[in-house]
């Protein structure tokens, strides 16, 4: 069994193309993520990101290349492996939906009920410790519709790291707040990377907040790895799909229009039209 040694990075992708049937979404991707950092992957609607955390999940398998976590290939580990992989990772989906007949304690007590053997006192001071650090600890006995709809998304990130995973993803971490929140969770973010030395993975599109907590950015778009660096690298980019996906401008390369896949034109063809 191949395991992590500190050098290794925790997730690696080596020439992966991603796709679903015969359409690939994204090719040639190569890309590490490293404990400690923060690592952005970001890119328009469409662009493959949501894709990116499937495969790195195993929930998808790569079209071509290798895709390793901690060590291991992720499309080679089934049953017991598998879960033993993704129990060293915490996932923080968009709709972090919480247990509304649960109080925000047992929502982030959850997880270490079902997959720990751990007592009753060690769970109130894990749980306490989670909620502490995303400012939650005197909202431990509120229940889920005492609370607004930001401190909620901090009860699930509080959840997503109970069992203080190696490695976090977040789908759009951002989506839907206000700037004010956005900040506190992008800081959040970064706090709990830190403090658990784990590595984050942010989908997002989200520029400014990202970029203010992020080690490396990885950019995709017409099915590519487009950019890649530190954030401040890829402020200074010329690249013209980078510069319209950082200043927002409507007018560039990034394309409005969905591409036509191989899915489509046989649809359209038993219309009795061709693309
Ligand atoms: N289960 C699926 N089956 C077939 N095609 C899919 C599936 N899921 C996603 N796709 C396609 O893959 C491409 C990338 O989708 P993905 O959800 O990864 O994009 P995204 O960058 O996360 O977009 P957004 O920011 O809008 O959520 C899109 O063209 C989408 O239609």
């Amino acid at each position: 069994m191949n395991s992590t040694t500190v050098d290794d990075p925790i997730v690696r992708f080596s020439n992966v193309a991603l796709g679903y049937g015969d359409f690939t979404v994204l090719q040639d991707i190569d890309l590490e993520v490293r404990k400690g950092q923060v690592v952005a992957m970001m890119g328009g609607s469409g662009s493959g990101k949501t894709t990116l955390l499937r495969a790195t999940t195993g929930q998808i398998t790569a079209q071509a290349g290798t895709i390793q976590v901690f060590g291991s290939n992720i499309a080679q580990a089934r049953g017991e492996k598998l879960r033993e992989l993704r129990q060293r990772m915490g996932v923080l989906f968009q709709q972090g939906a919480l247990f509304t007949d649960l109080n925000v304690f047992e929502n982030v007590a959850f997880p270490l009920r079902e997959h720990t053997q751990v007592s009753e006192g060690q769970i109130v001071e894990r749980v306490l410790d989670k909620l502490d650090a995303v400012g939650l600890r005197a909202a431990a006995h509120l229940k889920i519709s005492e609370i607004s709809g930001g401190m909620a998304r901090r009860v699930a990130l509080a959840r997503a790291v109970v069992l203080e995973p190696e490695l976090v993803l977040y789908d759009e971490p951002f989506a839907g707040l206000d700037p004010i929140s956005m900040g506190i969770t992008a800081q959040l973010i970064r706090d709990l990377t830190d403090r658990l030395d784990c590595a984050s993975v942010l989908i997002t599109h989200d520029v400014a907040e990202s970029f203010a907590i992020a080690d490396q950015v990885y950019m995709v778009g017409q099915g590519k790895l487009i950019a890649s660096g530190t954030p401040a690298t890829l402020a200074d980019s010329q690249d013209p799909y980078v510069r319209q996906f950082l200043d927002g401008q409507p007018d560039g390369p990034i394309a409005f229009h969905y591409p036509t896949t191989p899915a489509f034109t046989k649809w359209l063809g038993q219309h009795g039209k061709r693309s």
